[in-house]
């Protein structure tokens, strides 16, 4: 099995709609980094799982100095992101979004759960 991970920092600003009060619910923004994680058991035509540079730009270059609200269809919450990633990215199958130092989620597909727990160890 091959593995590619690619780690970009996006800035981009968001609020939160949640069901309680919070200051996430105003404005305001993350240098966010974002770590991409895909595998693939045979290489593609050009020798790769897939192109460091493609991924950085599905992600960096749709989302880098944007608001997340306008740019995703959901509140854009770091455990959504992640997902959104997985699901918008050929190969991918684990992205974890770090807010800030100490805020960081991660989604994984399935049937990688224990890989993740690995990871993230
Ligand atoms: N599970 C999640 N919790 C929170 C999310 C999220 O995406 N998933 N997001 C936020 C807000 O984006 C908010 O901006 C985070 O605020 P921050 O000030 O960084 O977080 P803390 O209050 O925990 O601040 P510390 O500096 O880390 O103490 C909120 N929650």
């Amino acid at each position: 099995m091959y593995y590619v991970i690619k780690r970009l920092e996006i800035s981009a600003s968001h609020s939160l709609s949640l069901s309680y009060e919070s200051k996430c619910s105003g404005l305001h923004g993350h240098n966010w980094i974002i770590t991409v994680y895909c595998k693939a058991r045979e290489l593609n035509s050009d020798g790769m799982v897939c192109d460091f540079s493609h991924i950085k730009e599905s992600i960096h270059g749709y989302l880098d100095h944007g608001n997340l609200n306008e740019l995703l269809p959901f509140n854009p919450t770091a455990e959504n992101i992640a997902r959104w990633i997985v699901e918008h990215t050929p190969q991918c199958f684990m992205a974890r979004v770090k807010e800030s130092e100490g805020n960081e989620a991660v989604y994984v597909l399935d049937k990688y759960d224990s890989m993740a727990v690995e990871c993230i160890k």
